[in-house]
């Protein structure tokens, strides 16, 4: 029996029941945007996945604090946007009666769904049972038709015990060949896996399915005999993490595969499953500080299939900080066997700027 049976089982359930939501925003809706104070897109899709896996979360651990990217303020401002989102999770739900009465059932009405949406308002920190959610990693890819994740993890004391990833648009064969999206015409069928981990009890993955949870399969990452066969995986926007760095790093160590550019926590997902072996996240800004929501499923799924991942020093990720990563710098997730080879080129080449 799993340490946290019940936590994962949940936390799957309603990653599985979010991301239907988030397909029915793509294929249905249409795809309207609102800007936030950061001016990073954000969706319908975002509020309303929030606030079913956050709905399932209250219904099976009231007591458990929640760290959600998303806020309600804008919903309260703006009624039709706040109608178009309750429309949607009042009319979201597994298709199987025993899983989706796992997740506590249908949510009251529009006021207590953005009370749930707030309930992520926690500060974080190092004590206790808090959960991370980003109800859709990887807006931009989202938006393009490309990839993104629904991300949940649980930390207690600052550790994370459980995490799970929804990859939508991810193709459910754990060998199929990398790539960055959904190549145009294609359609759904073959995709949709849901990645899970627990601490100490290895990474699987499974097809992501409307009602109960599919069989699971165990997942790790390649083994790499000689790096400069590696592949590795990186942003696709520029803007959250250096190309040129990441290009100067795969040559030092004689990499000649190009890399693969895809959105989301997606990278971790396929580097876990060995279609990737290396994902970079190397800092454009001196003060960007990376959101605990962004990294901390996919940093269990790496380290439980058999991978290494630090930020640009060398140091674990920690996220018994607050909301943000505020005592790394990047991401160097590699197998780990290769990742002191990994992080001894980021380190000579951020060394040499
Ligand atoms: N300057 C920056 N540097 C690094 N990450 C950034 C960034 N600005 C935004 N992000 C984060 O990058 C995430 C997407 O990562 P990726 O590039 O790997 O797809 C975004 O998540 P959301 O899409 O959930 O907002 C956002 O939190
Ligand atoms: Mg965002
Ligand atoms: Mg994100
Ligand atoms: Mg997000």
């Amino acid at each position: 029996m799993s340490s946290y049976a019940k936590e994962l089982e949940i936390a799957q359930l309603a990653v599985q029941r979010a991301s239907i939501l988030t397909k029915r925003v793509f294929h249905e809706k249409a795809k309207g945007t609102v800007s936030k104070d950061d001016k990073s897109p954000v969706t319908i899709g975002d509020f309303g996945a929030q606030a079913l896996i956050i709905s399932a979360l209250k219904a099976n651990f009231p007591d458990d604090e929640i760290v959600a990217e998303e806020e309600a303020a804008q919903l309260r401002e703006d009624e039709n946007l706040r109608h178009t989102i309750w429309d949607l999770v009042s009319t979201t739900q597994l298709s199987d009666p025993e899983a989706e009465g796992m997740l506590g059932g249908a949510i009251d009405d529009e006021e207590a769904m953005l009370t749930l949406i707030d309930y992520g308002n926690s500060k974080g920190g190092a004590k206790g049972r808090i959960w991370a959610i980003d109800p859709i990693d990887g807006t931009k890819g989202f938006l393009r038709g490309g990839q993104y994740a629904v991300c949940l993890a649980l930390m207690v004391d600052g550790d994370v015990k459980v995490g799970v990833l929804g990859c939508p648009n991810l193709p459910i064969d754990d060998s199929a060949p990398l790539t960055g999206g959904m190549e145009s015409g294609q359609t759904d069928e073959g995709r949709g896996v849901l990645f899970s981990a627990v601490l100490g009890e290895g990474a699987t993955s499974r097809a992501l399915t409307t009602g109960e949870l599919a069989r699971q399969k165990d997942i790790s990452m390649r083994a790499i005999t000689n790096i400069a066969s590696a592949t590795f995986c990186e942003s696709v926007e520029a803007g959250h993490s250096s190309h040129g760095d990441q290009a100067e790093i795969a040559k030092l160590l004689g990499i000649t595969n190009p890399s693969v550019r895809m959105d989301s926590q997606a990278k971790y997902a396929s580097i876990a499953r060995g279609a990737g072996d290396i994902y970079l996240r190397l800092p454009v800004s001196e003060t960007y500080q990376e959101k605990i929501w962004d990294h901390a499923a996919g940093d269990l799924i790496v380290r439980e299939a058999g991978g290494a991942v630090t930020d640009i020093h060398g140091k674990r990720l920690d996220f018994s900080i607050g909301r943000t990563l505020s005592n790394n710098k990047g991401v160097v997730a590699a197998p780990a066997a290769a990742h002191p080879e990994v992080l001894k080129a980021v380190q000579e080449v951020l060394s040499k700027k």
